[in-house]
């Protein structure tokens, strides 16, 4: 897949600036605060339907603006495709060739992109919120069915919230209680066994190329835990009979205490918890690893490489890591948008484009 150009309309700092973009290594040079990542950003956002760094639209229009447009022209298995979204009077609304989509899970994996900056790191160091997230993203992009089904759960989960609060009321039923718990539980399954099947899949893949970016001396192990167990079949098969346990709890405490919306996936280093004992370079292999392995998933699937954004990551990576990403980048020949500041040297690497105030040069 690829990216011919982005038009940014009034998004972030930018007033309306086209940018052609070459297959290959792209690379967005600046000074700090020119606008190098708000070019990712808005590349990913028109491709995901989410900005990786606010939850509100609101934030990415340009300041005193009302509304933000993003225009994108691609190729995929040689076929042009264009992608718009477009934030008018507080509503989002997105087109595929010109073409209106009435839900965003209609219009979200028709690109694939895989991005990664030096804030991945919470992948390992963050809270299973963060593990849930990374797990969703991908399988949203490959499955669009994802979206709509996490979407249904949470709602499930926020009407159950509600009912808990309620317990006192004379309002309360208890046969609602049930109701909710039984969607929960068809919704939670599917979810489960989505974020599960990635897993296995992402360890097949990840486990060579972890081992190669540790000099075949260290290991890296996946594990998804549902409902607080190891096993995915046994979660399944006991998932009404735990909700019925917590009932009584849920109702005391007011608060749901099952479900996927709490679940986990683990990353083990060497078989002990990376969360707790890698170090910071170890921690940036495993993530490094991680997505060069998603990478790998998208390509057998799809037949072709997702778009690659790598924001700010060369300065921040050893330089054994760093070389093992530049091979890989160019002996895949994924297309790939690499954000770097001036005091970085890698211009050697592909076309150079300089970001200087919400503008861009193509070095001639
Ligand atoms: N909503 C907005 N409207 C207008 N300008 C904005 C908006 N949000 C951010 N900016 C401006 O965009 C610039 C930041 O752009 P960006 O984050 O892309 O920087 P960068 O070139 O990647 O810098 P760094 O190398 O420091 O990461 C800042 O000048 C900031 O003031």
């Amino acid at each position: 897949m690829m990216i011919n150009s982005i038009r940014l309309q009034n998004f972030r700092n930018y007033v309306d600036e086209i940018i052609h973009f070459m297959p290959g290594t792209n690379i967005l040079i600046g000074d700090n605060g020119q606008g190098k990542t708000n070019i990712i950003e808005g590349i990913y956002y028109l491709l995901t339907g989410k900005s990786y760094r606010v939850h509100r639209e609101q934030e990415l229009l340009r300041w005193e603006q009302s509304d933000f447009h993003i225009y994108g022209q691609f190729l995929m298995n040689r076929h042009k495709v264009s992608l718009e979204s477009h934030y008018k009077d507080k509503k989002k609304m997105v087109k595929i060739n010109q073409v209106a989509c009435q839900r965003l899970s209609d219009f979200v994996g028709t690109i694939n992109v895989i991005f990664f900056s030096p804030d991945d790191l919470v992948m390992i160091k963050g809270g299973p919120a963060e593990r849930r997230r990374f797990l969703d993203l991908h399988i949203a992009q490959m499955r669009p069915g994802h979206v709509s089904i996490l979407n249904a759960y949470n709602k499930a989960l926020q009407q159950k919230n509600a009912l808990l609060k309620s317990y006192n009321d004379k309002s309360f039923k208890y046969s609602q209680l049930q109701l909710w718990n039984q969607q929960i539980i068809e919704l939670g399954k599917k979810i489960i066994l989505n974020r599960a099947d990635l897993t296995e899949r992402l360890q097949g893949a990840v486990e060579p190329i972890f081992r190669n970016l540790s000099s075949e001396k260290e290991t890296i192990k996946i594990m998804y835990y549902a409902l607080g167990k190891s096993s995915v079949s046994e979660a399944i098969s006991e998932f009404a009979n735990l909700l019925n346990e917590k009932l009584d709890q849920e109702i005391e405490r007011q608060m749901i205490l099952i479900g996927p919306h709490r679940d986990d996936l683990q990353i083990f280093l060497n078989d002990k918890p990376g969360r707790l004992y890698a170090s910071q370079g170890q921690q940036r292999s495993l993530v490094l690893s991680l997505k060069l392995a998603e990478l790998e998933l998208m390509r057998q699937e799809k037949g072709e490489y997702p778009l690659l954004l790598l924001d700010d990551v060369l300065s921040e990576l050893d330089r054994f890591r760093r070389d093992y990403l530049i091979k890989f980048i160019e002996s895949s020949k994924i297309q790939t948008l690499i954000t770097m500041t001036s005091a970085d040297n890698h211009l050697d690497l592909g076309t150079v484009y300089f970001v200087e105030k919400g503008h861009i040069r193509r070095e001639a």
